[in-house]
């Protein structure tokens, strides 16, 4: 396979255009800790976030929102009830939806929820490589909590067989990132290390994911240019940063001002 089958940093680049100019609405089932800056995330990308859970108007909701994401960072009962019907109802108006598996693996309540979400097909499956592991039914270390617990190289593999079960693309996160579906598997690098030392990076990486994914017919592409667009955001964000708690502010900054040689020069995105 050549290069030539990935998208390219300049068809992302095209992609974030088309996000700020439709301006997206994203309904966020996410969790308490990820809340405001997954919305501020979506909102510096151009799109318009609604953290919308409740029971009473997830399919309302959904019936108006252009794409969803489902985080079950802090899952109760009642949440995952909502979790379901948003999905089966976004699974029938033929919506994108993103499903974040946070912290699968690490308690049976969390890996059975993320796979009777996973088993009603997720457009796209984006989490750290320990979540992706476990939510594959592979071998390999359990998270840290809502940590991973190894590098996203150990999760392509178990990525593929999960995209395989699903029809999800699957998006695995860390140093470098994968975005895997049944016959491609593309890396993304850039970023920088400060960022998994900030709470909700990842959960506001999959609220953008939705964003792009509500714009384009192709999830591969959509996944790809997300990762991208955030992996050179987050590699400016970091520099000149006094540490972890000056990336959320930063990250935001950078999505909000990025351009054409602001991607070009800060991601790259190879075949894997
Ligand atoms: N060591 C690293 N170097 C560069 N970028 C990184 C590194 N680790 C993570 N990232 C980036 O940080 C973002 C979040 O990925 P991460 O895998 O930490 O998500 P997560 O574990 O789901 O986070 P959270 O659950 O806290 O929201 C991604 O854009 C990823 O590329
Ligand atoms: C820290 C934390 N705990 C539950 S969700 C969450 C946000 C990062 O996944
Ligand atoms: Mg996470």
């Amino acid at each position: 396979m050549t290069d030539a089958a990935l998208p390219t940093l300049d068809e992302a680049g095209v992609l974030r255009e088309a996000v700020r100019s439709q301006g997206p609405l994203v309904q966020n089932i996410t969790n308490y800790v990820a809340m405001t800056l997954s919305a501020n995330v979506l909102l510096a990308a151009g799109a318009s976030p609604a953290m919308v859970h409740a029971e009473e108007e997830v399919t309302d909701f959904v019936a108006i929102a252009s794409a969803l994401v489902v985080n079950i960072g802090t899952l109760s009962p009642s949440w995952v009830s909502a979790m379901v019907m948003a999905a089966e109802a976004a699974g029938k108006a033929g919506k994108p939806w993103v499903l974040d598996p946070v912290g699968c693996g690490a308690t049976p309540y969390r890996t059975e929820t993320a796979r009777r979400l996973a088993a009603l097909k997720p457009t796209i499956i984006r989490g750290n490589a320990s979540e992706i592991i476990a939510l594959a039914g592979a071998s390999g270390a359990a998270p840290k909590g809502v940590d991973s617990a190894t590098s996203a190289d150990a999760a392509v593999g178990p990525a593929r067989l999960l995209s395989r079960e699903t029809g999800a693309v699957v998006a695995i996160t860390g140093e470098v990132d994968f975005v895997v579906d049944a016959t491609r598997i593309a890396a993304i690098e850039g970023g920088d290390e400060l960022m998994p030392v900030s709470t909700g990076v990842g959960c506001a990486l999959s609220g953008l994911t939705a964003a792009y994914a509500a714009i384009s017919p192709d999830p591969f592409a959509a996944a790809v240019a997300a990762l991208a667009v955030y992996a050179a955001a987050g590699s400016i964000a970091a520099r000149g940063a006094g540490g972890p708690g000056d990336i959320p502010a930063r990250l935001c900054n950078a999505l909000y001002r990025l351009d054409a040689e602001g991607l070009r020069s800060n991601a790259t995105i190879r075949l894997a």
